[in-house]
């Protein structure tokens, strides 16, 4: 089982339009609500692969109603956290060559309570887990100190920890020392506080993580893939999608494959393509759909015999 805590879930928007002007009046030819926010996203892929998931989402307001009328299509199991605030919602705009633009709102403050039954809640619900992830940014009044309440939760029920974030929310988080982080190329070079053109700079940097105590660092790469790195394990797998549609939620499908193929007890290097499968599957879907089983076997991705490190990547 794996449970998710999304602290700042939306409801997401996306518009698909001819191409981006500013301060032009934009008519889209298509729109779509989904259930979303990082963690809701994992749980979504998950439950779209038959693999058990439960996810913990602070909901308020119409669109905290929204929302959970959206998972219910979904067949996620949630467990809210009731807000007095109003869930938010963010806009993405998809241009046809697979450009994504994305406005994410702030989201509802949280109060201290808010805080604390979150927290509480979670740790309820992963009692017996094989991972809890905790994905997404923190809404505002959700204070970073949440991670380490978190972290020594799962820890004491002997629940294997994920944080996927960004900014400085992120820094804090890796601080408690969860045992896999998911930091996609641009997240990981802000983690270490320099670019990284290569893979291997991105190895370096990884490396630097694990030794500092984190067991698995997993980079997800846009059209180059994603990387994986253990204190003595290294892999890179890649896909390719001939028309990508939409990248939201690609991270996040990346992150359900592979943690579904670490419960299921495949090796370091076949968990990372299920994971690259499930990413590369996302982005040729609309919005941010998650991919089937079907729509899975329609990627084809490659194992790396060996790290590609001189490999530039974003070109
Ligand atoms: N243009 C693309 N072509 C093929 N696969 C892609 C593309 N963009 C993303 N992916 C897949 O989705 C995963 C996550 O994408 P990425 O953009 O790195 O994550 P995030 O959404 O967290 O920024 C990648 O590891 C890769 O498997
Ligand atoms: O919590 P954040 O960082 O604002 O991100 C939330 C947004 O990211 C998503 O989870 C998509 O994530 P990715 O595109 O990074 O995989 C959307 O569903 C959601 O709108």
């Amino acid at each position: 089982m794996i449970v998710t805590l999304t602290p700042n879930p939306s409801v997401d928007h996306a518009m698909v339009i001819g191409s981006l002007a500013r301060g032009e009046v934009l008519r889209a030819s298509e729109s779509r609500l989904d259930a979303g926010g990082k963690g809701v996203n994992v749980s979504r892929a998950l439950a779209a692969n038959g693999a058990a998931t439960l996810a913990v989402v602070p909901l308020g307001g119409h669109q905290g109603h929204l929302l959970a009328d959206l998972l219910g299509t979904t067949g996620v199991t949630h467990r809210p956290v009731t807000l007095a605030g109003s869930t938010r919602m963010n806009v993405s705009v998809l241009e046809p060559d697979g450009t994504t633009t994305k406005l994410n709102e702030p989201g509802p403050t949280l109060s201290a309570s808010e805080n604390t039954t979150m927290i509480q809640t979670t740790l309820d619900a992963a009692e017996g887990a094989d991972w809890l992830a905790v994905c997404g940014s923190l809404p505002p009044g959700a204070t970073p100190d949440i991670y380490a309440a978190l972290r020594a939760g799962a820890g004491a029920r002997g629940v294997r920890f994920v944080v996927d974030s960004s900014g400085a929310s992120f820094a804090v988080a890796v601080e408690t020392r969860p045992t896999l982080i998911k930091p996609n190329h641009e997240e990981l070079a802000e983690l270490v506080g320099h670019a990284l053109p290569t893979l291997r700079d991105v190895r370096d940097a990884a490396r630097e993580l694990v030794s500092s105590g984190i067991e698995i660092v997993a980079v997800s790469l846009g059209a180059d893939g994603a990387a994986l790195f253990t204190a003595d394990e290294a892999a890179h797998a890649h896909a390719s999608v001939s028309a990508p549609v939409s990248t939201v939620g690609a991270g996040d499908c990346m992150l359900a494959g592979l943690l579904h193929g670490l419960t299921s007890g495949l090796s370091i290097g076949e968990a990372l393509v299920s994971g690259v499968a499930w990413g590369s599957a996302a982005v040729a879907l609309p919005g941010s759909s998650v991919p089937t089983p079907a729509d899975v076997r329609t990627v084809a991705p490659v194992l790396s015999a060996e790290l590609p490190l001189s490999m530039e990547l974003g070109h």
